[in-house]
């Protein structure tokens, strides 16, 4: 499979706290990856050194072949790496529509300017047909503040997808999100996903969506990935157990066992 993403001693330390150490991770293209670990494990700051927000004290990053490490945000996601946010980044007091049209003048321009929500045809097709896709587009002309959690993080992961990125980094997609709209909100998201054939790195607490959506997870700890793998590999690890899931944690094999 060909390589995508390729990460080799990345690391990332706040004056005496290591909040990222010696990441070697290889994603290939087409993979769906999920990224689990305690609070504080470091999973956040490892989307935020390969999505360009937080430069890394140590260790290089490539994306598709090259290297992208000093690379700011908006520049990656012209190179086709894009990603959502825990707390979705929208401007609340406009309508969806013109959320997603500052997201395409943003894209649009390469010079940091004062962003306008113009909206051209071009714009308002591009923002439809998302919209559509996402099964948001009732809220089209909504302000943000009227859409549950669960849209709104719908409109930020399309406001990723709108520049056609091949990988997406999505940091924690169900947080927030009831219990009934989380695993709708997943299967739109996958569609997509499918639909456009992107690979997938996406953080997640909630081990019964790990299960449902991924096919391989990077287990971190302390800063530290302590097992990659297939996912019933990875959750039947005893140190993963003891440090990421729980020890009653049960992987899906042993589902039907009581
Ligand atoms: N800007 C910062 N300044 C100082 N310490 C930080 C900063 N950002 C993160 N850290 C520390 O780095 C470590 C890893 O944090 P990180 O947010 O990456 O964890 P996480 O696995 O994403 O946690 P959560 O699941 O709670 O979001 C933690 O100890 C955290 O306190």
């Amino acid at each position: 499979m060909t390589e995508i993403l390729r990460t080799e001693g990345l690391s990332r330390y706040f004056g005496a706290v290591t909040a990222a150490e010696d990441i070697n991770v290889t994603i290939s293209e087409g993979e769906i990856v999920g990224v689990i670990g305690a609070n504080g494990a470091g999973k956040t700051t490892f989307i935020n050194m390969v999505t360009g927000y937080l430069p890394p004290s140590q260790g290089t990053i490539a994306f598709d072949g090259s290297p992208i490490k000093g690379m700011g945000p908006r520049k990656l996601m012209r190179k086709g790496l894009a990603r959502s946010f825990q707390i979705p980044q929208l401007f609340l007091e406009l309508p969806v529509i013109d959320n997603l049209a500052i997201a395409l003048s943003a894209a649009e321009h390469r010079q940091f300017q004062m962003i306008r929500p113009v909206r051209t045809p071009e714009r308002i097709k591009a923002a439809d047909e998302i919209l559509e896709q996402m099964n948001i587009n009732h809220y089209r002309d909504e302000m943000v503040t009227a859409m549950p959690q669960g849209a709104r993080k719908l409109l930020d992961i399309a406001i990723a997808m709108l520049g056609n990125p091949r990988m997406l980094l999505l940091d924690e997609p169900t947080s927030g999100v009831s219990m009934e709209e989380k695993y709708t909100l997943m299967d739109t998201v996958m569609e997509a996903v499918r639909q456009r054939g992107l690979t997938v790195l996406f953080v997640e607490h909630d081990m019964e969506i790990v299960q449902r959506y991924v096919s391989r997870i990077l287990a971190f700890a302390s800063g530290e990935v302590i097992k990659d793998g297939p996912v019933d590999e990875v959750l039947a690890d005893a140190k993963v157990q003891e440090l990421v899931t729980g020890k009653h944690h049960r992987t899906p094999e042993k589902e039907g066992d009581a």
